[in-house]
């Protein structure tokens, strides 16, 4: 690993998408007929783009910065997400982000690393920021700094304020992994061998997919479905998620934010998704 890539940028990487490609994401992350103002272009009001998808332009000013990090990709697992979102999604659009590394840590057993990234619109208005926790399995021990310590967010004892259930079909990651993260862990049984760890062997859903399962449960439930009303979310991949699996969100309303947890039915022991906060106005 390369702790003197601390601070690297990109350059400004242009992204064009068409309705098309918002509506691939939408399916990719589970939309169905009931989310049909996300997935039809001619929908009234106009059509809608979940805010999830400031992680779909915003990728390639990461990975341009995978080079100057160092570390071995093949040990690579997604650790964290952060977006704030500033301006919803038009339905198509020219946007332009730079990547920065905010971070490299050693965990010994691990390395972390954080990238961080801006995106404006054609007029220069800001659209959303977003910071990407990667983990490196193969890369700790490197002698580097260990990373600031997290913030710890737990979801209150009490029942939650609501629940959402929905299954992933078996082809999930190979639907979502259309719109862009073409990382053969999700979809190459051979790939998931050599990350045996974490995939038990099996080809694991992008973190990425289950985000977006998790923000269309907290725009239906806290937002009304309006995009405008989402400004931040956060979480921590703690468990993967395998392609078929049901995901479990739960939400809590506490202290102006809602705090969510979400697991899956079919390994209900340990939560998949931790440390997590939505901000709504
Ligand atoms: C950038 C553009 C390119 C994007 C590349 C991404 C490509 C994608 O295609 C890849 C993916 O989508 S992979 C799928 C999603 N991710 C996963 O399934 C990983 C699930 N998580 C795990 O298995 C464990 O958390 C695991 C194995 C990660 C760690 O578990 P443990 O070893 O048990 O760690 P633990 O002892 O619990 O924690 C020790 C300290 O390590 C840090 N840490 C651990 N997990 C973290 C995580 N998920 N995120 C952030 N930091 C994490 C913490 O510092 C932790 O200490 P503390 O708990 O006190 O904060």
């Amino acid at each position: 690993m390369n702790p003197a890539a601390i601070g690297a940028e990109s350059e400004a990487l242009q992204f064009t998408y068409r309705w098309q490609d918002a509506a691939l994401y939408a399916l990719g992350i589970g939309a169905t007929q009931t989310d049909l103002g996300f997935l039809y272009e001619h929908s009234e009001p106009a059509m809608r783009v979940f805010p999830t998808y400031a992680v779909i332009p915003t990728f390639e000013a990461c990975k341009a910065l995978f080079d100057v990090v160092g570390g071995d990709f093949s040990g690579v697992v997604h650790g964290g997400q952060t977006i704030r979102l500033h301006k919803p999604f038009p339905a198509a659009g020219t946007l332009t982000t730079v990547g920065r590394v905010a971070n490299v840590g050693d965990l010994k057993r691990m390395a972390q690393v954080i990238f961080a990234t801006k995106t404006t619109d054609e007029t220069g208005a800001l659209v959303c920021e977003t910071e990407w926790t990667i983990m490196y399995l193969l890369d700790g021990g490197y002698g580097g700094e260990p990373p600031p310590k997290s913030v710890r967010i737990r979801a209150p004892e009490r029942e939650p304020d609501w629940v959402v259930e929905e299954k992933t079909s078996p082809e999930q990651a190979l639907l979502y992994r259309l719109s862009g993260d073409h990382n053969p862990l999700h979809a190459d049984p051979k790939a998931a061998e050599k990350a045996a760890k974490v995939t038990e062997g099996k080809p694991i859903l992008h973190g990425l997919c289950t985000y977006g399962f998790i923000g269309r449960a907290i725009l239906a439930n806290e937002c009304g479905n309006d995009p405008s009303r989402l400004r931040a979310f956060s979480g921590r991949f703690s468990k993967p998620v395998w392609p078929g699996d049901t995901i479990i969100t739960r939400g809590w309303r506490e202290d102006g934010r809602v705090l969510v947890v979400a697991g899956t039915k079919e390994h209900p022991e340990e939560p998949v998704f931790t440390n997590a906060f939505a901000e709504i106005v």
